[in-house]
């Protein structure tokens, strides 16, 4: 178990790969994970989002942030390959002190709605409660598109490299999660995918620290169509292409946040299982073979990565 993200993702930066940072609300899909990282070898994130640490406490937080933690820690000591569990897009201040206390490896601190100053102010706040007990920091510069955490945001603003330096050089946060035109979910993209590379090769460039991206998952349209033929209606979903995941990785990010893939598959093949053996009412023999798909679909995120036997 990681203490502290900062390690991996700093031999990461130095060798120019990344490593995946995968999103679970529940045990199996923590398993399908880290089965994943350990049959690749690779180190491996894992990632609550504030809705996650509700949805596994039930609406308790401090259960939720405990529970993540112990259930990481329990399987992770059965591993050889490193794992770290951090909090994705924390807002809340209670939430991001119940991760530290819990003791998560790192924590986002998630303020680039706000101004410039405000986000670079409350960045701070968390670096310096964050850094006192060890633990490292993400935060954001420019915002990603469409609906993060129910805030609309109409338009990507992309990160100012200018500011990222400042940004970095007055916080101290260990790693930075530059908006260059990914967004949330399954329909990334109004026409065709573009990444702001100019912007990323400055950030990199001015800030020198371990680089995120959010917003970062393909969606498969093998799975996609999978999905729509069990009856999901996931036209038109589209997302990052492989060739700009390797460029992002080649620019210098580090860490790539991935969620909607895992999501999309599980829905493909729980539809299948359950539309193909129609007698089951075992739980576990209807998800062993749907998390077997997470499990590759984590496999396959992590070769891209380029993290695969880097444990
Ligand atoms: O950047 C990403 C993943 O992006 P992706 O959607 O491309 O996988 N993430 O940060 C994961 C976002 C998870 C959202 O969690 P809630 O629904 O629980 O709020
Ligand atoms: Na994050
Ligand atoms: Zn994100």
């Amino acid at each position: 178990y990681v203490k502290n993200t900062k390690e991996i993702l700093e031999k990461a930066s130095k060798e120019r790969y990344a490593i995946g940072a995968f999103n679970f609300n529940n045990m199996e899909f923590l398993q399908a994970i880290l089965e994943a990282a350990e049959e690749e070898k690779a180190p491996v994130i894992v990632a609550t989002s504030e809705g996650a640490i509700k949805y596994i406490g039930k609406g308790d937080i401090e259960t939720g942030a405990k529970l993540a933690v112990e259930m990481v820690r329990t399987y992770a000591e059965k591993l050889s390959v490193p794992v770290a569990l951090h909090l994705d897009h924390g807002r809340d201040f209670k939430v991001i002190m119940a991760a530290i206390k819990a003791g998560y490896s790192s924590v986002m601190i998630d303020a680039s709605h706000l101004p410039f100053e405000e986000n670079l102010r409350e960045t701070k706040r968390i670096v310096e409660i964050a850094h006192a007990v060890g633990i490292s920091v993400e935060a954001e510069l420019g915002k990603l598109k469409g609906i993060e955490d129910n805030v609309v945001e109409k338009e990507s603003v992309l990160v100012d490299p200018e500011e990222a330096k400042v940004f970095v050089k007055e916080t101290e946060v260990d790693f930075l999660a530059p908006a260059i035109g990914t967004s949330h979910g399954a329909f990334k993209f109004k026409g065709e995918a573009q990444l702001d590379f100019e912007r990323l090769k400055k950030v990199k460039e001015y800030t020198q620290i371990p680089l995120v991206l959010h917003g970062a998952s393909m969606v498969p349209q093998d799975i996609v169509k999978l999905a729509n033929e069990y009856g999901a209606e996931l036209s038109g979903a589209k997302g990052v292409p492989e060739d700009m995941l390797k460029k992002a990785i080649e620019l210098g990010i580090n860490k790539i946040n991935t969620d909607t893939d895992l999501r999309i598959t599980f829905v493909a093949y729980l539809r299948k299982v359950l539309s193909e053996d129609k007698s089951q009412i075992d739980p576990r023999k209807i998800f062993k073979p749907v998390f077997e798909q997470v499990k590759e679909i984590v496999k396959e995120r992590i070769r891209i990565f380029g993290s695969s036997g880097k444990a």
